[in-house]
């Protein structure tokens, strides 16, 4: 393939080759933030915004440095709201929220209806305060507080990972589960369905359907999904992707995971990702307790259901590889602890053995580099502060 040859879109494993992902550069949506409000939000913190675009680019560079294609969500809407079927659509949705009332909402439309798509796709990103509308005449914006947003922002657009993820070559819209993610699909599947980049691309899901994270979704190898269950996905939400996959030809395998239903392991990404064809690097203190159910297609359109064995053995057999490597950090179990809440586990392959990782993990990363893993590490210390490492921050578009 040619340097300037856009790479065919499509997802088969953890590991091969990155051509190109999607990222979403941190920007006003964060400025939202408020000690009042980043709980419900899902930030630990009130990130140093312009700090955080700074470590961003870095990361972006790095990738860039190793010849991958970024694109960027922020620019892939824009781009998108430029036409006019995609522009009512994400009208529509954004003010379908009840508490707007009619009289406010016929305003807000017509507002949003002025806007260019720079713009209104920036009212969609960092949402919309009351105190920043006038003239409504509406009961709704008298009654309610300034600081009330009328459109919520998603300061969490930063964890791409979550918001779509490709399997093959269709692309999942997932289906988000803590309120304040939930408008982050629509935009996702506003992008896939209407940008021209992505004319043709079959969607599958959607965020419609039941509870499912791209966090929880792991391309193991060809054909072998891995789908963590818990505090995000739903047991609905891994079993619908595996009738889907199996129906679609997608997968002959998919392990479900569970999980504990903790903020520290809200996804599967969180304990372990994988940093080579055969290994994964994975929180000590889980690695030996984690197991799967291993599901393939039954007579039917039923389901076959095997297990829970070990998540490792479970792997490596459907992977049809002899075994799953550990990649034990063997640090004791505070040390794990505080690494693993700091998103160590949580690397971004951008080929077999070589991962970008946050440069705060040091013990973590010094023992990946001993087992043979090149680690491209970046700081964190403002990203980090949403619980989301390099992998949540990235949703690969094209691998080999
Ligand atoms: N794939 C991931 N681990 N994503 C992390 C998402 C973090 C985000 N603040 C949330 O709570 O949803």
């Amino acid at each position: 393939m040619s340097e300037t040859a856009v790479a065919r879109p499509g997802v088969r494993s953890e590991v091969g080759r990155l051509r190109t992902v999607m990222l979403h550069r941190p920007g006003a949506e964060l400025k939202r933030l408020t000690p009042r409000n980043n709980d419900a939000l899902l930030f630990d913190g009130l990130p140093w915004v312009d700090r955080a675009q700074t470590e961003h680019d870095a990361f972006a560079a790095v990738l860039r440095s190793r010849g991958v294609e970024v694109l960027y969500l922020a620019e892939l809407l824009t781009q998108t709201l430029a036409g006019a079927a995609a522009r009512e659509q994400a009208i529509a949705l954004t003010l379908a929220d009840l508490r707007l009332g009619d009289r406010l909402r016929g305003y807000l439309r017509g507002m949003a209806g002025d806007l260019d798509p720079e713009a209104l796709a920036g009212v969609l990103m960092a949402g919309l305060r009351n105190d920043e509308v006038d003239g409504s005449g509406s009961l709704v914006t008298a009654l309610l507080p300034d600081q009330e947003f009328l459109v919520n922002p998603l300061p969490n657009l930063l964890f791409t990972r979550d918001s779509s993820v490709w399997v093959q070559d269709r692309v999942t819209i997932t289906s988000l589960a803590m309120h304040a993610r939930r408008r982050e699909t629509q935009l996702t599947e506003l992008i896939y369905t209407f940008h021209p980049r992505f004319a043709g691309v079959e969607r599958i899901h959607g965020w419609q359907q039941e509870h499912l994270e791209g966090g929880d979704v792991m391309a193991l190898a060809d054909g072998v999904l891995a789908v963590g269950v818990g505090e995000r996905t739903t047991p609905a939400g891994a079993e619908r992707l595996a009738r889907t996959a199996f129906a679609e030809g997608l997968a002959h395998t998919v392990l479900a995971v569970p999980i504990d239903q903790d903020r520290a392991t809200m996804h599967l990404d969180t304990i372990c990702t994988m940093v080579d064809t055969d290994a994964v690097v994975m929180y000590p203190n889980v690695a030996h307790r984690l197991a799967a159910l291993t599901v393939r297609a039954g007579r039917d359109g039923d389901l076959e259901v095997d297990g829970p064995v070990p998540f490792l053995e479970a792997a490596a057999r459907a992977m049809g590889i002899d075994q799953l490597r550990l990649i034990d950090t063997g640090l004791d179990p505070v040390t794990a602890e505080r690494e693993q809440w700091d998103d160590g586990n949580n690397t971004l392959a951008i080929e077999p053995k070589v991962a970008v990782a946050y440069e705060r993990n040091e013990e973590t990363n010094s023992r990946l580099a001993a087992a043979g893993i090149e680690v491209l590490a970046i700081a964190g210390s403002e990203l980090g502060s949403g619980r989301g490492g390099p992998r949540c921050m990235s949703c690969p578009i094209s691998r080999d």
